[in-house]
């Protein structure tokens, strides 16, 4: 079957296009398209499939690099409205595109794409514990944080410690309570006077990306709120590059780059109990 790579701001993708709604994507496959040795190698994959909702022409089918599903992914959802335009799916450069979140209305130019994000729910207060690898062996360091509903769940933590030393290779510890369905955790600086930040995350489903969309707002709004604000345009640098976050009264934007970078076929062998055997069939240079 045919495949797209495509990433934004390192957080990257295999696009599968289904138009006729026909392949069967199992959790097996998932991670067997995502391993980044054995496989194509992505953090997720965007099966591109037509939409049941009258609102959009297509549906942005999501899963995380370990198989599960995710209601929403805000670089995905990018990098796939890139994809729509470059392949002629679309004809034009603003549209709706389907996602288990909701309709999400993306403009694309001719570098940066641009997705209407909706609104992201502030909830409860809770804790994130990362282990420390400064300390004795098995010392943790806890963050306060906040949970920010972005269509998926983040617990995103405003912190005065270097986000860049922090150990990110484990999950971070949270609760189980309170994030039902997993959680993906943010780390984030204070925002500074012309409200910048960086920002890092260990994603679920997928660990520690070189980016986050959804995270990138949820961190956002939380470094918002712990400026004593309520709205304001953010920029967040992440170890993938530099997003816009646009925080108004009762919606968020998310801006930034969105590249397709090769495309090639792909077979999928083995069984949903064996791991999936690969022939890369062919790799073409630049999409
Ligand atoms: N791992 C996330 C989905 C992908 C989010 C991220 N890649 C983005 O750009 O928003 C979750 O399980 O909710």
């Amino acid at each position: 079957m045919e495949y797209v790579l495509g990433h934004g701001t390192e957080n990257d993708f295999v696009l599968l296009p289904d138009p006729d709604a026909r392949l069967d994507l199992g959790p097996a496959a998932v991670r067997a398209l995502c391993h980044r040795r054995r496989g194509l190698g992505a953090d997720g994959v965007l099966r591109v499939a037509p939409s049941e909702d009258p609102g959009a022409t297509w549906f942005m089918d999501y899963r995380n690099a370990d198989g599960s599903i995710a209601e929403m992914c805000g670089n995905g959802v990018r990098v796939f409205a890139r994809y729509l335009v470059e392949a002629g799916l679309e004809s034009g450069r603003e549209f709706d595109v389907a996602t288990r979140a909701g309709l999400r209305h993306v403009t694309v130019g001719e570098g940066e794409v641009t997705v209407d994000m909706g609104p992201a729910r502030i909830g409860a207060e809770s804790t994130a514990i990362v282990p420390s690898t400064a300390g004795p062996v098995g010392s943790v360091t806890s963050f306060p944080g906040i949970a920010v509903d972005v269509g998926n769940p983040h617990l995103a933590c405003v912190t005065g410690a270097d986000v860049d030393a922090l150990d990110l290779t484990v999950a971070p510890g949270y609760d189980p309570a309170l994030f039902p369905h997993g959680v993906n955790v943010e780390f984030l600086s204070p925002l500074t006077d012309g409200l910048a930040t960086r920002l890092r995350v260990h994603e679920r489903g997928s660990g520690e990306t070189r980016s986050c969309g959804t995270g990138t707002v949820a961190g956002a709004v939380a470094g918002l709120r712990a400026a004593g604000r309520d709205t304001g345009t953010v920029t967040v640098t992440t170890p993938g590059g530099v997003l816009q976050v646009g925080v108004e009264a009762g919606t968020t934007t998310l801006t930034g780059p969105a590249v397709l970078i090769a495309r090639g076929e792909v077979e999928l062998g083995g069984s949903d109990t064996e791991p999936y055997a690969f022939t890369r069939v062919a790799q073409v240079a630049r999409a």
